[in-house]
């Protein structure tokens, strides 16, 4: 990034730096050459007049957004197609750049319809579909969530009832609630979708299954017979996407339009289900797995934006007289930042982790091997709900911190705030997702009573629960990772045991469940937060961090797991692990470690790696110069293009001068 211009601030903050951040930004992104590969297709994005020329995305209504995130997407596959690059990870470099924190209106058909049609057609459907899907002749949606349903799947009304006399399926949605709702890219997008519906042949339900159906013409965009699509108006985000509405009256499609790798209809109607029936959900597993980095990056631009504005703004005067200090040494302004900042790094370690885990487990499932599909499921639904949980918490806070000027969109933190925060409803509502992972762990429990092997990432299940803690003043990381896991286990053992009590106390298991389920949830919580600090550990082991990295990042992680058991005290100390003694070494230690990381606190942000243009910040500047931006963004705002707003001759002239008059008199009377 170009040394012109910066302010002194923020030059002084960089050659204090006591490690190398080009080291950290390397192990980051998984190597020398990846970090290289990245800024090459990120300059490219910077440089092209196309993206120069754009309107700002905070000026656009919402029709205008779409407008602009389609004929950015558009351009986007383009350049992508001319430079060869094929590479998934490659696209998303040079697309989180070309177009940060705007949804694509493209997004859902590369996200979710086309590896859903890699994942769950047979390989004559993929030889039909993919090559139209892959050139953008078919352009697809996921279209799952109805008006009445969206966590429970099993509950979708929509049908796709077999009639073996014309080899067809008829799609039909029988209520208001039936008909699909929320789904992106789908209101005036696309022209297909995979739709999730409950399958009937032969007089039998089989529970929900995916259905390839052609919406509008592939000649002139018009809906086709049979189907009622729209869009779902305006949302609190995402403007460039159309999430839409889907309804079909009794539409028929041919039998091979059933996604039949893993079930199949014959022609005459035989049913012959899958090797398990949650293969049919492994798209979501994907965006699950994949939200959890989505989510860290989010996170991880709110911490340089405002870590960066904080080294530069200036304000109240130290002693009367003396210099306005950075706000950044403000001992609040650093509990604030500095655990966001660890959670940044730990989540975009666990992110990694996770994708990687789906990656090995999806081999797996392709050679027909499920046995991992159990595990991957409880941590990604997991980690997802807890990635996006602390990400959408944390840029909001980051975004406080920046006083009067976070709340602007000039400061680009409220674009990726309302870019990531729908992630803790969008592939399974956070909370659902926990309990998930729950029932997951009380699985796990039982297992571990009957003395049973557990996989590597549950051991701690089951443990002897009468330790105490090991935490001296140096605070360890060992020691942290054992009250973690202390309190993992003490969650998942009390959830357990109040399901029990329920049950021995004649309630139904249903009901037991409910009446646990705030403790699943806590149990399910510390168990991913366990994950995040531990993962966290290990990664910064890593042979490739040079000795000063791994001094600093040791600090980093150390602030991460001892400000998760500051702010979760009641859950470390309810069984007396922990000493009131221990909490002090504690809370020093947290403050030392604030005096500790911050000289290193604008370096640990660069070495996250992102552009200005990723960041669409005038606060988070690399260059610091955010009066200058601040004021260039005021003076671009289209109201400010005239001397005399039209406002004034609608609406100020009749209150000024009362000859003329206005709507809005006229209806006061006045
Ligand atoms: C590399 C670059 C990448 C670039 C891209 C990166 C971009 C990232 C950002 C992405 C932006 C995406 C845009 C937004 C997309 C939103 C799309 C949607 O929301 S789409 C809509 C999303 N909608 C949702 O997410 C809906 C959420 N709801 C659900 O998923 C389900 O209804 C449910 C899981 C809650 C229950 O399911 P139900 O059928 O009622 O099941 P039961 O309760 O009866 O449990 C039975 C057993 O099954 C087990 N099991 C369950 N699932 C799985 C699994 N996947 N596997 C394995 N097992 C699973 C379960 O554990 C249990 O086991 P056991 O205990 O018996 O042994
Ligand atoms: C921006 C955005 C994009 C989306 N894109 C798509 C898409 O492309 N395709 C698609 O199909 N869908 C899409 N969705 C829909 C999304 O997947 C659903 O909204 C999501 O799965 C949650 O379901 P719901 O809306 O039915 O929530 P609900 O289940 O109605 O949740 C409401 C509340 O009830 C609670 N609750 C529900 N069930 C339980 C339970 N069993 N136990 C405890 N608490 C419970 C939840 O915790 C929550 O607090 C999108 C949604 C958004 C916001």
């Amino acid at each position: 990034m170009s040394q012109e211009n910066v302010t002194p601030d923020l030059a002084r903050e960089r050659s204090k730096a006591t490690f190398d951040v080009e080291n950290l930004a390397e192990f980051m992104i998984g190597g020398r050459d990846r970090l290289k590969r990245k800024r090459f297709l990120q300059n490219i994005a910077i440089q092209d007049p196309f993206f120069k020329k754009q309107k700002s995305w905070s000026f656009c209504s919402v029709e205008e957004q779409y407008d602009m995130g389609l004929s950015k997407s558009i351009y986007i596959q383009k350049k992508l197609q001319e430079m060869g690059i094929t590479d998934m990870q490659e696209a998303f470099y040079y697309r989180e750049c070309a177009a940060a924190h705007e949804n694509s209106p493209l997004g859902l058909h590369y996200a979710m319809f086309l590896p859903t049609i890699n994942k769950q057609a047979t390989p004559e459907q993929k030889k039909k579909w993919l090559p139209l899907a892959e050139n953008y002749k078919m352009i697809g949606t996921y279209a799952q969530t109805e008006l009445g349903h969206g966590t429970f799947i099993r509950g979708l009304e929509t049908t796709a009832t077999y009639d073996p006399k014309t080899k067809e399926f008829i799609l039909d949605s029988p209520t208001l609630t039936s008909k699909k709702y929320w789904p992106g890219c789908l209101g005036k997008t696309s022209n297909h979708c995979v739709v999730m519906a409950q399958l009937y042949t032969q007089g039998k339900s089989h529970g929900p299954h995916m259905f390839m159906v052609q919406i509008r013409s592939m000649e002139d965009h018009s809906v086709l017979p049979g189907i009622e699509v729209g869009v779902i108006g305006n949302k609190f985000g995402y403007g460039t996407n159309d999430n839409g509405f889907l309804s079909f009256d009794k539409l028929r499609i041919p039998r091979e339009n059933m996604l039949m790798r893993y079930s199949q209809v014959h022609e005459d109607g035989t049913y012959v289900k899958p090797q398990n029936a949650k293969l049919a959900y492994g798209s979501m597993v994907l965006i699950r797995s994949s939200i959890v980095s989505d989510a860290a990056r989010g996170l991880a631009q709110a911490c340089v934006i405002s870590i960066r504005y904080s080294a530069v703004r200036r304000q109240t005067e130290a002693y009367p007289g003396g210099e306005e200090p950075q706000i950044l040494d403000y001992q609040t302004q650093q509990y604030r930042l500095f655990p966001l900042l660890a959670s940044a790094y730990s989540l975009q370690l666990a992110g990694k982790y996770v994708f990687n885990t789906y990656l090995e487990v999806n081999d797996q499932i392709e050679k027909g091997n499920l046995e991992s599909m159990p595990e991957l499921h409880a941590l990604s639904a997991g980690l997802k709900a807890f990635s996006t949980y602390e990400a959408s918490a944390g840029i909001e806070v980051c975004r406080i911190c920046c006083g009067g000027h976070g709340y602007s969109q000039a400061s680009g933190l409220p674009k990726i705030y309302v870019d990531v925060v729908p992630g803790c409803t969008y592939e399974g509502e956070n909370t659902v997702m926990m309990l998930q992972t729950a029932r997951y762990l009380m699985k796990c429990y039982s297992r571990a009573k009957q003395g049973q092997k557990l996989p590597g990432f549950v051991q701690y299940i089951g443990q002897n629960l009468n330790k105490k803690s090991c935490m001296s003043e140096e605070v360890a990381l060992g020691c942290l990772v054992m009250a973690y896991e202390h309190r993992a286990a003490r969650l998942v053992e009390a959830a357990a045991m109040r399901m029990q009590s329920l049950i021995q106390g004649g309630k139904k298991q249903h009901e037991a469940w409910n009446g646990s389920s705030v403790q699943l949830f806590w149990a399910a919580k510390a168990h991913c937060h366990l994950f995040c600090v531990k993962n966290f550990v290990d990664a910064i082991q890593a042979k490739s961090l040079s000795s000063k990295t791994v001094t600093v990042m040791k600090s980093v992680c150390q602030l991460y797991g001892v400000h998760g058991i500051l702010e979760n005290l009641g859950e470390f100390m309810q069984d007396g692990f922990f000493s009131g003694e221990q909490v002090g070494y504690l809370q020093r230690k947290m403050l030392a470690l604030f005096e500790n990381i911050r000289p290193n606190a604008v370096a640990l942000v660069d070495a996250f790696d992102y552009p200005d243009m990723v960041l669409g910040s005038c606060l988070g500047r690399y260059d610091g110069q955010v009066y200058q931006a601040l004021y260039d963004y005021a003076k671009s705002a289209p109201m400010n293009q005239t001397e005399i707003h039209s406002t004034y001759y609608k609406h100020l002239k009749p209150l000024i001068n009362p000859e003329t008059t206005s709507d809005a008199m006229q209806f006061a009377k006045l």
